[in-house]
């Protein structure tokens, strides 16, 4: 399956706050949806879940107009929204009978996602009597019982500790194998790195940089090394750099642990490998620049 957004307006009164998003993502893949807050990913996932309506555009599966009620979609919201009083089990198969599953597999697939997430000993207990990850847990149980085709997640890792992140991690991944279209929204960089194929940044209402995350991170690190030597200092090694490679590099940044340099123009890396080599420098560090999702979300949107 193919999902595309295509060009969604969306006001509020007078005031637009999403002024034509696009993106596209497929099954067996996630897209991370980031931007700052206000940008507008929640709007737009609401859109999508046809909770608003958008004022122009349209929403597209395999090139057909989406309605989210012909699919099976596990939605996991910004605002959680179970019942704080309901036993855990009770309310859970409750919701995935509402969502067409008949009794015997709403409570067996219940127990099934219980148990993988590791809460079924809390089955029987109020939803309000458990710890704030738990709650998170229940709600990720909810959100994925019923075997959704399509997995929108907003924020799904707050409150989480570093345990039950991984395994919600390891959840993500499974869902992604198992060829599910996933949408997952989050200000957490590194686990949008760790599963997100494609990405798509909103910043007030615009998307500013889209598509393919490998793709996007080559582009940002293109013509950019790293350098870091045994025998020279960083500052010793960004003389040597300015003064005997000016031919070959400009320093870009002097980072914690190594240089940035930017190759030339008709500069190669051997040529400076070379040079590298004949200075004596014994190289501790030397390789391609990869810029990781914050640098390329700072460079994007942090300069309001
Ligand atoms: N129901 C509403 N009525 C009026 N304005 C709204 C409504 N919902 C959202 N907005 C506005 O739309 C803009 C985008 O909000 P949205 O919640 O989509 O951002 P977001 O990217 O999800 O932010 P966050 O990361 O903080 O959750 C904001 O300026 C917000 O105030």
């Amino acid at each position: 399956m193919k999902l595309e957004v295509k060009d969604l307006r969306k006001s509020f009164s007078e005031n637009e706050v999403l002024h034509g998003i696009s993106f596209s993502v497929e099954s067996g893949k996630a897209l991370g949806l980031l931007g700052r807050n206000g940008a507008g990913k929640t709007t737009t996932i609401r859109i999508l879940m046809d909770v608003f309506k958008a004022n122009s555009g349209e929403v597209l599966i395999d090139g057909k107009k989406f309605n989210p009620r012909d699919y099976q979609i596990g939605y996991l919201p910004e605002e959680r929204g179970l019942y704080p009083k309901k036993k855990v089990t009770e309310q859970i198969v409750y919701l995935a009978q509402l969502r067409g599953a008949d009794a015997k597999r709403a409570k067996e697939s219940t127990k099934i996602w219980l148990e993988k997430l590791g809460i079924e000993e809390y089955a029987n207990r109020t939803l309000e009597s458990l710890s704030k990850g738990n709650q998170q847990k229940v709600q990720l149980a909810q959100t994925l019982v019923c075997d959704p085709e399509i997995v929108i997640l907003d924020e799904p890792f707050s409150g989480l500790d570093p345990v039950n992140s991984q395994i919600l991690k390891d959840t993500v991944r499974e869902l992604i194998n198992e060829d599910k279209l996933v949408i997952f929204s989050s200000h957490q960089m590194s686990y949008v790195e760790e599963f997100c194929e494609e990405i798509a940044i909103l910043n007030k209402g615009e998307i500013v940089l889209s598509g393919n995350l490998k793709e996007i991170k080559k582009e940002f690190g293109n013509n950019r090394l790293i350098l870091s030597a045994e025998n020279f200092t960083l500052n010793d090694l960004e003389s040597i750099c300015k003064d005997k490679f000016k031919e070959l590099v400009t320093v870009d940044e002097v980072k914690k642990d190594y240089l940035i340099l930017v190759l030339n123009e008709n500069t190669t890396k051997n040529q400076l490998l070379e040079s590298i080599l004949k200075e004596n420098i014994d190289i501790e560090k030397f390789s391609v620049y990869e810029p990781d999702l914050t640098d390329i979300f700072v460079k994007k949107v942090g300069e309001e």
